[in-house]
Protein backbone atom coordinates (compact mmCIF):
# COMPACT_ATOMS: atom_id res chain seq x y z
CA UNK A 1 0.00 0.00 0.00
CA UNK A 2 1.32 3.59 -0.65
CA UNK A 3 2.28 5.73 2.05
CA UNK A 4 0.61 8.21 0.53
CA UNK A 5 -2.18 8.61 -2.53
CA UNK A 6 -3.65 12.04 -3.96
CA UNK A 7 -6.88 10.86 -6.28
CA UNK A 8 -8.17 13.77 -8.85
CA UNK A 9 -7.11 15.97 -6.12
CA UNK A 10 -7.97 19.96 -6.72
CA UNK A 11 -7.24 23.10 -5.34
CA UNK A 12 -8.89 26.62 -5.93
CA UNK A 13 -7.84 29.88 -4.65
CA UNK A 14 -10.81 32.65 -4.33
CA UNK A 15 -9.16 35.99 -4.89
CA UNK A 16 -11.61 38.83 -5.52
CA UNK A 17 -14.01 37.31 -8.06
CA UNK A 18 -11.52 35.19 -9.31
CA UNK A 19 -10.80 31.28 -9.13
CA UNK A 20 -7.77 30.27 -9.61
CA UNK A 21 -7.10 26.80 -10.38
CA UNK A 22 -3.66 25.88 -8.46
CA UNK A 23 -3.81 22.06 -8.84
CA UNK A 24 -6.04 20.20 -11.24
CA UNK A 25 -6.73 16.77 -11.06
CA UNK A 26 -3.74 15.68 -9.62
CA UNK A 27 -3.24 11.85 -8.59
CA UNK A 28 -0.04 10.39 -7.49
CA UNK A 29 1.62 7.69 -5.76
CA UNK A 30 3.84 7.72 -2.75
CA UNK A 31 5.59 4.43 -1.78
CA UNK A 32 7.19 3.75 1.60
CA UNK A 33 11.00 4.75 1.51
CA UNK A 34 10.58 6.47 -1.97
CA UNK A 35 11.95 9.96 -3.02
CA UNK A 36 10.28 11.82 -5.14
CA UNK A 37 10.71 15.19 -7.20
CA UNK A 38 7.74 17.12 -7.82
CA UNK A 39 9.44 19.86 -10.69
CA UNK A 40 7.93 22.45 -12.83
CA UNK A 41 8.71 26.09 -13.31
CA UNK A 42 7.62 28.60 -10.76
CA UNK A 43 3.92 29.29 -10.55
CA UNK A 44 3.02 25.22 -11.33
CA UNK A 45 1.46 24.30 -8.24
CA UNK A 46 3.80 22.39 -6.31
CA UNK A 47 3.98 24.74 -3.32
CA UNK A 48 0.05 24.43 -2.98
CA UNK A 49 0.08 20.68 -4.06
CA UNK A 50 2.63 20.58 -0.67
CA UNK A 51 0.23 22.76 1.44
CA UNK A 52 -2.82 20.76 0.46
CA UNK A 53 -1.11 17.41 1.50
CA UNK A 54 -0.21 19.09 4.73
CA UNK A 55 -3.83 20.51 5.09
CA UNK A 56 -2.15 23.76 5.54
CA UNK A 57 -4.17 26.40 3.12
CA UNK A 58 -6.38 28.28 5.20
CA UNK A 59 -10.20 27.49 4.58
CA UNK A 60 -11.13 30.89 3.38
CA UNK A 61 -9.02 30.92 0.54
CA UNK A 62 -8.27 27.73 -0.80
CA UNK A 63 -10.59 24.82 -1.38
CA UNK A 64 -9.25 21.30 -1.63
CA UNK A 65 -11.29 18.59 -3.28
CA UNK A 66 -10.33 15.26 -4.12
CA UNK A 67 -9.08 12.50 -2.05
CA UNK A 68 -5.39 12.74 0.09
CA UNK A 69 -4.92 9.69 2.01
CA UNK A 70 -1.99 8.60 4.15
CA UNK A 71 -1.53 5.66 5.56
CA UNK A 72 -4.81 4.78 4.93
CA UNK A 73 -6.75 8.29 6.38
CA UNK A 74 -7.74 11.16 4.00
CA UNK A 75 -6.51 14.12 5.16
CA UNK A 76 -9.13 15.95 3.72
CA UNK A 77 -12.23 13.92 5.83
CA UNK A 78 -10.69 14.36 9.62
CA UNK A 79 -10.76 17.12 11.84
CA UNK A 80 -8.25 20.04 12.79
CA UNK A 81 -7.43 18.29 15.87
CA UNK A 82 -6.57 15.11 14.36
CA UNK A 83 -4.59 16.55 11.98
CA UNK A 84 -2.28 18.37 14.54
CA UNK A 85 -1.39 15.10 15.81
CA UNK A 86 -0.24 13.69 12.10
CA UNK A 87 1.66 17.25 10.97
CA UNK A 88 5.03 17.12 11.94
CA UNK A 89 4.86 13.78 13.78
CA UNK A 90 4.37 11.68 10.60
CA UNK A 91 4.67 14.38 8.36
CA UNK A 92 7.07 17.05 8.14
CA UNK A 93 7.78 19.73 6.29
CA UNK A 94 10.79 22.13 5.29
CA UNK A 95 10.34 25.38 3.08
CA UNK A 96 12.66 27.64 1.53
CA UNK A 97 12.85 29.82 4.96
CA UNK A 98 11.14 27.64 7.90
CA UNK A 99 13.97 29.46 10.34
CA UNK A 100 12.03 32.57 9.55
CA UNK A 101 9.35 30.71 12.49
CA UNK A 102 11.46 30.76 14.96
CA UNK A 103 11.96 33.38 17.82
CA UNK A 104 15.05 35.69 17.51
CA UNK A 105 15.18 36.24 21.11
CA UNK A 106 15.74 32.49 22.32
CA UNK A 107 18.45 30.12 21.82
CA UNK A 108 18.17 27.19 19.36
CA UNK A 109 18.81 24.46 22.04
CA UNK A 110 15.73 25.84 24.00
CA UNK A 111 13.34 26.68 21.32
CA UNK A 112 14.13 22.73 19.93
CA UNK A 113 13.38 21.57 23.00
CA UNK A 114 9.84 23.68 23.21
CA UNK A 115 8.68 22.30 20.24
CA UNK A 116 10.01 18.54 21.05
CA UNK A 117 7.77 19.52 24.23
CA UNK A 118 4.11 19.60 22.43
CA UNK A 119 3.69 15.74 21.85
CA UNK A 120 6.26 14.40 24.73
CA UNK A 121 5.33 16.75 27.19
CA UNK A 122 6.37 14.77 29.82
CA UNK A 123 10.13 14.31 28.43
CA UNK A 124 12.70 15.55 31.25
CA UNK A 125 14.93 18.51 30.31
CA UNK A 126 18.05 15.65 30.22
CA UNK A 127 15.78 13.82 27.41
CA UNK A 128 15.01 16.76 25.95
CA UNK A 129 18.29 18.42 25.75
CA UNK A 130 19.57 14.46 24.17
CA UNK A 131 16.99 14.72 21.99
CA UNK A 132 17.92 18.07 20.45
CA UNK A 133 21.46 17.32 20.35
CA UNK A 134 21.19 13.47 18.69
CA UNK A 135 19.17 15.70 15.78
CA UNK A 136 22.57 18.22 15.18
CA UNK A 137 24.63 15.34 15.02
CA UNK A 138 22.59 14.02 12.25
CA UNK A 139 22.00 16.58 10.47
CA UNK A 140 26.07 17.45 10.96
CA UNK A 141 25.41 20.62 13.00
CA UNK A 142 28.15 21.00 16.36
CA UNK A 143 26.50 20.67 19.74
CA UNK A 144 27.65 24.26 20.35
CA UNK A 145 24.80 25.05 18.26
CA UNK A 146 21.76 24.74 21.09
CA UNK A 147 23.19 27.75 22.71
CA UNK A 148 23.45 30.36 19.37
CA UNK A 149 20.51 32.45 18.63
CA UNK A 150 19.30 31.85 15.29
CA UNK A 151 20.88 35.65 13.82
CA UNK A 152 24.05 33.69 14.67
CA UNK A 153 23.74 31.11 11.95
CA UNK A 154 24.80 30.42 8.36
CA UNK A 155 22.62 29.86 5.49
CA UNK A 156 23.88 26.26 5.89
CA UNK A 157 23.04 26.03 9.79
CA UNK A 158 20.07 27.58 9.47
CA UNK A 159 18.62 25.05 6.82
CA UNK A 160 20.48 22.33 8.78
CA UNK A 161 18.43 23.20 12.12
CA UNK A 162 15.17 23.08 9.87
CA UNK A 163 15.81 20.05 8.92
CA UNK A 164 16.53 18.76 12.57
CA UNK A 165 13.63 20.75 13.64
CA UNK A 166 11.28 18.72 10.98
CA UNK A 167 13.36 15.67 12.00
CA UNK A 168 12.40 15.83 15.71
CA UNK A 169 9.69 13.20 15.98
CA UNK A 170 11.19 10.72 13.28
CA UNK A 171 8.17 11.62 11.16
CA UNK A 172 7.67 8.93 7.93
CA UNK A 173 7.32 11.81 5.49
CA UNK A 174 9.17 14.42 5.16
CA UNK A 175 8.27 17.37 2.71
CA UNK A 176 11.12 19.62 1.26
CA UNK A 177 9.90 22.77 -0.20
CA UNK A 178 12.97 24.11 -1.69
CA UNK A 179 14.67 23.76 1.18
CA UNK A 180 17.76 23.89 -0.12
CA UNK A 181 17.55 26.32 -3.25
CA UNK A 182 18.30 29.31 -1.65
CA UNK A 183 22.31 27.44 -0.33
CA UNK A 184 25.64 27.82 -2.50
CA UNK A 185 26.03 24.56 -4.33
CA UNK A 186 28.65 22.79 -2.04
CA UNK A 187 26.09 23.38 0.81
CA UNK A 188 23.53 22.42 -0.91
CA UNK A 189 25.58 18.86 -2.09
CA UNK A 190 26.58 18.22 1.48
CA UNK A 191 22.63 18.54 3.24
CA UNK A 192 20.95 16.61 -0.06
CA UNK A 193 23.87 13.78 0.96
CA UNK A 194 23.56 14.05 4.40
CA UNK A 195 19.26 13.65 3.67
CA UNK A 196 19.92 10.48 1.78
CA UNK A 197 21.86 8.79 4.53
CA UNK A 198 19.16 9.85 7.08
CA UNK A 199 16.73 8.36 4.33
CA UNK A 200 18.09 4.98 5.09
CA UNK A 201 18.81 5.50 8.55
CA UNK A 202 15.06 6.85 9.42
CA UNK A 203 13.37 4.73 6.43
CA UNK A 204 12.13 8.37 5.43
CA UNK A 205 10.06 9.10 2.67
CA UNK A 206 10.54 12.25 0.93
CA UNK A 207 9.24 14.31 -1.00
CA UNK A 208 11.05 17.27 -2.85
CA UNK A 209 9.77 20.14 -4.30
CA UNK A 210 12.12 21.72 -6.61
CA UNK A 211 11.90 23.98 -9.93
CA UNK A 212 15.74 21.96 -10.37
CA UNK A 213 15.71 18.78 -12.50
CA UNK A 214 19.37 18.42 -11.45
CA UNK A 215 18.35 17.91 -7.82
CA UNK A 216 15.69 15.37 -8.28
CA UNK A 217 18.37 13.70 -11.16
CA UNK A 218 20.95 13.25 -8.53
CA UNK A 219 18.83 12.85 -5.04
CA UNK A 220 15.23 10.93 -5.66
CA UNK A 221 14.50 7.93 -7.19
CA UNK A 222 11.10 8.99 -8.77
CA UNK A 223 9.94 12.53 -10.38
CA UNK A 224 6.62 14.27 -11.05
CA UNK A 225 6.07 16.84 -13.61
CA UNK A 226 3.81 19.57 -13.01
CA UNK A 227 2.75 22.50 -15.29
CA UNK A 228 0.09 24.83 -14.85
CA UNK A 229 -1.46 22.89 -11.52
CA UNK A 230 -1.37 19.63 -13.65
CA UNK A 231 0.44 16.42 -13.76
CA UNK A 232 2.24 15.93 -17.13
CA UNK A 233 4.67 12.92 -16.79
CA UNK A 234 5.64 10.47 -13.41
CA UNK A 235 7.62 7.63 -12.76
CA UNK A 236 10.95 6.63 -12.15
CA UNK A 237 14.13 9.22 -12.78
CA UNK A 238 15.93 6.35 -14.24
CA UNK A 239 13.06 6.62 -17.23
CA UNK A 240 11.49 9.90 -16.93
CA UNK A 241 14.70 12.13 -16.86
CA UNK A 242 16.66 10.12 -19.49
CA UNK A 243 14.07 9.11 -22.14
CA UNK A 244 11.21 11.69 -21.52
CA UNK A 245 8.09 11.03 -23.38
CA UNK A 246 6.07 14.12 -22.49
CA UNK A 247 6.91 16.93 -24.72
CA UNK A 248 6.97 19.88 -21.92
CA UNK A 249 9.68 17.25 -19.56
CA UNK A 250 11.43 17.08 -23.15
CA UNK A 251 11.12 20.89 -23.12
CA UNK A 252 12.60 21.09 -19.20
CA UNK A 253 15.23 19.06 -19.77
CA UNK A 254 16.56 20.70 -22.31
CA UNK A 255 16.63 24.10 -20.42
CA UNK A 256 18.98 22.52 -18.08
CA UNK A 257 22.61 21.77 -18.77
CA UNK A 258 22.90 17.60 -19.55
CA UNK A 259 22.17 15.57 -16.41
CA UNK A 260 25.06 13.24 -17.46
CA UNK A 261 27.98 16.02 -18.98
CA UNK A 262 27.47 16.08 -22.34
CA UNK A 263 28.10 19.69 -23.79
CA UNK A 264 23.92 20.67 -25.39
CA UNK A 265 22.79 23.67 -26.57
CA UNK A 266 20.55 25.02 -23.95
CA UNK A 267 17.13 26.08 -24.91
CA UNK A 268 13.68 27.77 -22.99
CA UNK A 269 10.47 27.21 -24.17
CA UNK A 270 9.17 29.49 -25.16
CA UNK A 271 6.13 31.46 -23.67
CA UNK A 272 4.51 31.41 -20.37
CA UNK A 273 1.96 29.72 -18.11
CA UNK A 274 -1.92 30.22 -18.66
CA UNK A 275 -3.95 32.18 -16.71
CA UNK A 276 -5.26 29.75 -14.16
CA UNK A 277 -8.47 31.31 -13.65
CA UNK A 278 -9.50 31.20 -17.20
CA UNK A 279 -11.18 27.93 -18.02
CA UNK A 280 -9.03 26.11 -21.11
CA UNK A 281 -9.60 23.82 -23.08
CA UNK A 282 -7.60 20.93 -24.49
CA UNK A 283 -4.25 20.16 -22.99
CA UNK A 284 -3.08 23.31 -20.73
CA UNK A 285 0.45 22.87 -22.89
CA UNK A 286 -0.68 23.09 -26.18
CA UNK A 287 0.03 26.95 -26.31
CA UNK A 288 3.42 26.21 -26.02
CA UNK A 289 3.93 22.93 -27.18
CA UNK A 290 5.69 22.62 -30.82
CA UNK A 291 4.49 19.03 -31.38
CA UNK A 292 0.83 19.82 -30.52
CA UNK A 293 -2.28 19.01 -33.00
CA UNK A 294 -5.78 19.79 -33.47
CA UNK A 295 -6.72 17.73 -30.78
CA UNK A 296 -4.38 19.25 -28.21
CA UNK A 297 -6.86 22.53 -28.17
CA UNK A 298 -10.29 20.67 -27.66
CA UNK A 299 -9.47 17.91 -25.66
CA UNK A 300 -8.07 16.99 -22.27
CA UNK A 301 -5.90 14.54 -22.49
CA UNK A 302 -6.07 11.16 -20.40
CA UNK A 303 -3.45 9.59 -18.68
CA UNK A 304 -1.22 6.87 -20.33
CA UNK A 305 0.30 4.32 -18.03
CA UNK A 306 3.31 2.72 -19.58
CA UNK A 307 5.17 -0.29 -17.64
CA UNK A 308 7.52 0.98 -14.51
CA UNK A 309 4.72 3.26 -12.91
CA UNK A 310 5.62 5.73 -15.94
CA UNK A 311 2.30 7.84 -16.63
CA UNK A 312 1.85 10.29 -19.02
CA UNK A 313 -0.36 13.03 -19.91
CA UNK A 314 -0.57 13.38 -23.87
CA UNK A 315 -2.40 13.15 -26.78
CA UNK A 316 0.47 11.94 -29.01
CA UNK A 317 1.67 9.36 -26.75
CA UNK A 318 0.17 6.14 -27.32
CA UNK A 319 -2.89 8.32 -27.41
CA UNK A 320 -6.17 6.94 -29.48
CA UNK A 321 -5.62 9.88 -32.37
CA UNK A 322 -1.84 10.20 -32.49
CA UNK A 323 1.67 8.12 -33.17
CA UNK A 324 3.83 7.59 -30.25
CA UNK A 325 6.52 10.86 -30.30
CA UNK A 326 9.64 8.78 -29.59
N1 LIG B 1 -2.43 32.40 -1.45
C1 LIG B 1 -2.70 32.42 -2.76
N2 LIG B 1 -3.75 33.09 -3.24
C2 LIG B 1 -4.03 33.07 -4.56
N3 LIG B 1 -3.32 32.45 -5.49
C3 LIG B 1 -2.24 31.77 -5.09
C4 LIG B 1 -1.86 31.72 -3.70
N4 LIG B 1 -0.75 30.96 -3.59
C5 LIG B 1 -0.44 30.57 -4.85
N5 LIG B 1 -1.34 31.06 -5.75
C6 LIG B 1 -1.35 30.83 -7.21
O1 LIG B 1 -1.39 29.44 -7.43
C7 LIG B 1 -0.57 29.08 -8.53
C8 LIG B 1 0.44 28.03 -8.11
O2 LIG B 1 1.37 28.60 -7.18
P1 LIG B 1 2.43 27.73 -6.37
O3 LIG B 1 3.15 28.65 -5.43
O4 LIG B 1 1.78 26.54 -5.81
O5 LIG B 1 3.42 27.28 -7.54
P2 LIG B 1 4.91 26.74 -7.44
O6 LIG B 1 5.05 25.77 -8.56
O7 LIG B 1 5.18 26.23 -6.08
O8 LIG B 1 5.74 28.05 -7.74
P3 LIG B 1 7.10 28.57 -7.04
O9 LIG B 1 8.16 27.61 -7.49
O10 LIG B 1 7.26 29.95 -7.64
O11 LIG B 1 6.84 28.58 -5.58
C9 LIG B 1 0.07 30.39 -9.03
O12 LIG B 1 -0.70 30.87 -10.10
C10 LIG B 1 -0.05 31.31 -7.84
O13 LIG B 1 -0.14 32.65 -8.26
Amino acid sequence: MALLEAKNVNVVYKVKEKEIKAVRNVSLDVEVQDSIGIVGESGSGKSTLAMAILQLLPNKIAKTTGEIVFDGVDLLKISENELREIRWKDIAVVFQKSMNSLSPVHKIGYQMGDIYRVHEPNATDKEVKERVLELFRLVNLADRVYDLYPHELSGGMMQRVSIALSLIYYPRLLIMDEATTALDVVTQGQILEEIMRLEEKLHLTRMMITHDVSVVSSTCKKVAVMYAGCLLESGYVSDVLTNPKHPYTQGLLSSFPSLTGERNELRGIPGSLPDLSVAHKGCVFADRCKKATDICFVKEPRTVKFPNSWNVSCHLIGGEDCDQLD
